[in-house]
């Protein structure tokens, strides 16, 4: 099984938060059946998600929009998306200051399993005039409100529903049946 984790990062930190991910699911999926190569990748480079089982595709939120790189991904392989597994996440908010926009128009895309929303991280020194003067206007200070234990416990998630869906000792009738049945009493 290959997952693509891609993202698209500004400042570094939603790049950080699949490097992140993809070691968390390496791990993980290491302990079960399921022999999977997790590669991690700048959404800039993919040209293609074809060769790929599972996407994880991930963006910074500015002015409550993803960014370029991660949009036209979308854009370009959209009906490729839509034929397998995908999970969205973006990055944003840091305290109180940044608005409660992360999610992005990709929150409600029903080809997705899940759209999750990490905080983001904010240092006013590596950021560009115009950046700094939007941050100053929507008063947002420094912080990192990214939580690895946060992405590692969603990998455990995306890693479950993996295991279920992919393996390929699982058969189309246990792919189909209920993945939340437990034992019979
Ligand atoms: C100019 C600017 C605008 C931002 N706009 C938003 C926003 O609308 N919503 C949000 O949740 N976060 C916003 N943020 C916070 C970023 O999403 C956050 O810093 C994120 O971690 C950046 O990711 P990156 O380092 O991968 O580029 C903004 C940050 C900057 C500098």
């Amino acid at each position: 099984m290959r997952i693509l984790i891609a993202t698209a990062s500004r400042h570094g930190s939603t790049r950080e938060l699949g490097q992140w991910l993809g070691s968390a699911l390496t791990a993980r999926l290491s302990d079960t059946a399921t022999a999977a190569t997790v590669d991690v990748r700048d959404a800039a480079d993919v040209d293609s998600i074809a060769e790929y089982d599972a996407v994880v595709l991930g963006s910074g939120v500015y002015m409550g929009r993803w960014l370029g790189d991660a949009r036209s991904l979308v854009a370009r392989e959209q009906s490729e998306l839509e034929t397998r597994p995908v999970w969205l996440f973006s990055s944003g908010p840091i305290g109180s200051g940044t608005p409660p926009t992360a999610k992005s128009k990709w929150s409600e895309a029903s080809w997705a399993i899940e759209h999750k929303v990490f905080g983001g991280k904010l240092d006013r020194s590596t950021l560009s005039l115009f950046e700094r003067a939007v941050v100053r206007m929507i008063n947002a200070g420094d912080g990192d409100d990214r939580s690895r234990a946060e992405v590692d416990e969603w990998a455990g998630d995306i890693s479950g529903v993996l295991a279920k869906r992919l393996s390929p000792s699982t058969s189309a009738v246990d792919r189909d049946s209920s993945p939340e049945k437990g034992p019979s009493s």
